[in-house]
C-alpha cells in the first residue's frame, strides 16, 4: 500500500491542501460545543440575550469556516485521488505492455483487467477517505479528550472506561472480516474470465446450445462472489450497531454521571451539554479510525495485486542495441529449443535452418507439432531457451524489440482487427502509406474485390474484432496489413486456411512477385499451398522430421508422404 501510495508525490501540493484544510475543518468542530456551552451557561441560564447574538454570531461564522473548509478539502481530495488512479491505470498498462507473451499467460488476461480496473478503482476510494480520516480521526480524538477533560475531568473516566470495550469489538470485527477481502477480489477475477469468455465465444456457445450450461457456469461464479461478499457485509455490518450501541451506552453513562454532579453543583448545564457532544467526538473519531482499518487492508489486498504486476519483470530485457540490417532478409535458426513456461517437454526441439532472401520456407506438420510456436519466436513473443535465431544476420536478443519487429510482416493465425475503417486496418501496418501503396497491398492480398463491393469501399467501417466481415476477408485484411510494410521477412501463420483454392492460389501467385526480394515464412495444413516452396520444413513433436523440396521430401520422409497421401491424390502426387 505504501508502494502505491508514492505515486501522490505529484499531487503532494494538493494533499498539503487537503491537511490544512481539514485540520480547520476539525478545529472548528472542536470549538463549537465550547461557544454552545457558552450560550446555555452565560446566556441561556442568565437571560442575557445581546451575549447569546454575539456568542451565537460567533458559533455560525466558525460553523461557515468548518463547511467551507470541508467542501474544499473534499473537492481536493477527490482530486488528488482521482489523480492518483488515472496515474496508476496508464502505469499499469504502460508496464503490461513491455510484458512478453509468457507474463500473459501467467496473469491471465481476465485478472490484468479487473487489475487495471477494480482493484485501482478500491485505492482510489480508499485514498479519498484516507486523505481525510487521517488527520481528523486523531485530531478529533485528541482534541475531544483535551476538550472534555477540561470540562470535567472526573467525568472523563467513563470515556476511559468505553474505550477498551470499543477497541476489543473492532478487532474480532476485523480479525474475521479481513481474510474474506481477498477472497472477494479472487472471485472477482474469475466471474470476469467467465463472462469475457462468454462474450467472446457467444456464437460458439450458441451454435453447440450451450447456453443453459454457460448461463449456470455464470451463476455459478456470480453466486461465489456474491457469496463471500454477503460473508464480508455480514460480518462489518456488526460494525456499525456495536459501536453504535457503545456509543450510546457511554452517553447515557455521562447523562447519569453527569445529572448527579449537576445535582451536587460541581458542574453546569451547559458544560454538561458540551461534554456529551465531544463524548460523542471521540467515539465517532474511532468509528472513522476502524472504518479506516476496514477499508485500508481492503485496499492493501488490491494494492497488493496492483503491486503484483507493477513488479513483474518481463521474463528477458529489451535491451538490444544492435541494428538488424547484417544480412538483409536472411532468417536462421540454429540448434532453436523452446519450452513453455512450466512445461516439461519442450515445444521445439533442435531447430535448424536458414532462408535466404527471394526463398519460401514451409512448415508443415500435424496439429499441435509446433509450427505456431516457431514462428512465434521469431518476432519474439517468447524467448528460446538454447540456440539462437538470428534476423537479417542478427541475434534477435542483440537488437530491440522494435527493431526486429520493423523488419517483419506477421499474419496471424487468428484474423485480428480493429475497430475503424478498412483503410485504418490495413494502413494499421504502416501509418504513413499512401492510397497507392494500400490498394496495391490490398490487390496482392486480394482484397480489391471484396472492397469494392462494400459500401464505402476502403472507408467502410470495420466493427469490434472485424465481425462484420467474413474469415475470408478478414485473413485477406490482415494479409494486406502485412504487406503494406514491405518488410525484410514475411510470416504466415496458416494464413490461407480460410480462402478457397482459386483464391490462395491467386494470392500465392501475385504473392511470388511481391515477395522476390524477402524472406518468406509460410505455415500451411494444406500440402498443396507448401508444392512450389523452396523449402519444407516437416515438424512432428516440436522435432524437426524432414527438411527439402516437396518432390525430395515425397521420396524420402514418411511423415510428409502421409500428410501429402491423405490430401493429394495419386495422380496429383505424381
Ligand atoms: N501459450 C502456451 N502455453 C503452453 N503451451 C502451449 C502454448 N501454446 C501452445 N502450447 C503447446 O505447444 C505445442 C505446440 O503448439 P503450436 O500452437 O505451436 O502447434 P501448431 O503446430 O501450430 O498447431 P496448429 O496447427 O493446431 O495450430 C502444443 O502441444 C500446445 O499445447
Amino acid at each position: 500500500m505504501i508502494k502505491i501510495l508514492k505515486n501522490l508525490n505529484p499531487y503532494k501540493w494538493v494533499v498539503l491542501a487537503v491537511v490544512l484544510l481539514v485540520f480547520g475543518q476539525s478545529m472548528a468542530e472542536l470549538f463549537l460545543p465550547t461557544l454552545m456551552a457558552d450560550i446555555i451557561d452565560n446566556g441561556v441560564v442568565k437571560g442575557d440575550i445581546p451575549y447569546i447574538w454575539r456568542i451565537g454570531g460567533w458559533m455560525l461564522l466558525v460553523s461557515a469556516i468548518g463547511a467551507v473548509a470541508a467542501v474544499f478539502a473534499s473537492f481536493y481530495s477527490s482530486q488528488a485521488a482521482m489523480g492518483l488512479g488515472r496515474d496508476l491505470r496508464q502505469k499499469v498498462f504502460k508496464h503490461v505492455s513491455q510484458f512478453s507473451l509468457q507474463e500473459f499467460d501467467e496473469v491471465g488476461t481476465a485478472s490484468l483487467i479487473t487489475r487495471t480496473t477494480n482493484d485501482i478503482t478500491q485505492v482510489q476510494q480508499v485514498v479519498i477517505m484516507m486523505l481525510r480520516m487521517v488527520i481528523s480521526a486523531p485530531i478529533m480524538l485528541v482534541g475531544g479528550v483535551i476538550m472534555a477533560v477540561s470540562k470535567d475531568a472526573q467525568l472523563s473516566l467513563v470515556i476511559i472506561g468505553a474505550m477498551p470495550v470499543l477497541a476489543i469489538a473492532i478487532l474480532l470485527i476485523l480479525k474475521y472480516g479481513m481474510p474474506l477481502f481477498q477472497e472477494v477480489q479472487k472471485r472477482l477475477d474469475g466471474l470476469n474470465l467467465v463472462v469475457r469468455e462468454n462474450l467472446t465465444g457467444i456464437r460458439v456457445i450458441r451454435a453447440f446450445n450451450r447456453e443453459p450450461e454457460e448461463k449456470e457456469r455464470l451463476q455459478k461464479a456470480n453466486r461465489e462472489l456474491a457469496d463471500v461478499s454477503i460473508k464480508v457485509n455480514k460480518v462489518m455490518a456488526f460494525l456499525m450497531p456495536v459501536m453504535m450501541l457503545v456509543m450510546n451506552m457511554t452517553v447515557v453513562a455521562v447523562i447519569w454521571f453527569g445529572g448527579i454532579r449537576i445535582n451536587n453543583g460541581a458542574m453546569q448545564i451547559g458544560d454538561l451539554m458540551a461534554f456529551i457532544q465531544y463524548v460523542m467526538m471521540i467515539m465517532f473519531a474511532l468509528v472513522m479510525a476502524s472504518f479506516m482499518f476496514v477499508m485500508v487492508p481492503r485496499a492493501a489486498v488490491s494494492a497488493k495485486r496492483i503491486n503484483e504486476v507493477l513488479e513483474m519483470k518481463p521474463a528477458f530485457a529489451d535491451d538490444g542495441t544492435a541494428k538488424a540490417d547484417r544480412a538483409r532478409g536472411t532468417l536462421e535458426f540454429e540448434d532453436v529449443t523452446f519450452y513453455y513456461p512450466g512445461a516439461e517437454e519442450p515445444a521445439l526441439s533442435n531447430i535448424s535452418f536458414t532462408a535466404k532472401p527471394g526463398e519460401i520456407t514451409a512448415l508443415i506438420g500435424g496439429t499441435g507439432s509446433g509450427k505456431s510456436t516457431l514462428v512465434n519466436l521469431v518476432p519474439r513473443f517468447y524467448d528460446v531457451k538454447s540456440g539462437t535465431i538470428r534476423v537479417n544476420g542478427v541475434d534477435i536478443r542483440e537488437a530491440s524489440q522494435q527493431e526486429i519487429r520493423s523488419k517483419i510482416g506477421f499474419v496471424p493465425q487468428k484474423s485480428v482487427l480493429f475497430t475503424g475503417t478498412i483503410a485504418d486496418n490495413i494502413r494499421f501496418g504502416k501509418q504513413d502509406a499512401t492510397q497507392a501503396e494500400m490498394e496495391h497491398a490490398a490487390s496482392i492480398a486480394q482484397a480489391t474485390e471484396f472492397i469494392d463491393q462494400i459500401k464505402g469501399g476502403y472507408a467502410a467501417e470495420i466493427e469490434q474484432g472485424g465481425s462484420n466481415l467474413s474469415g475470408g476477408q478478414k485473413q485477406r485484411l490482415s494479409i494486406a496489413r502485412a504487406l503494406i510494410r514491405k518488410p525484410d521477412l514475411y510470416i504466415f501463420d496458416d494464413s490461407f486456411s480460410a480462402l478457397d483454392f482459386k483464391t490462395d492460389a491467386k494470392l500465392r501467385r501475385a504473392l511470388k512477385d511481391e515477395t522476390r526480394n524477402a524472406t518468406v515464412l509460410l505455415v500451411a495444413q494444406r500440402v498443396s499451398t507448401v508444392v512450389d516452396a523452396d523449402r519444407i520444413i516437416v515438424l512432428e513433436k516440436g522435432k524437426m522430421v524432414g527438411m527439402g523440396t516437396h518432390e525430395e521430401l515425397l521420396k524420402s520422409n514418411e511423415v510428409y508422404r502421409e500428410i501429402a497421401l491423405s490430401q493429394l491424390s495419386e495422380e496429383e502426387i505424381a
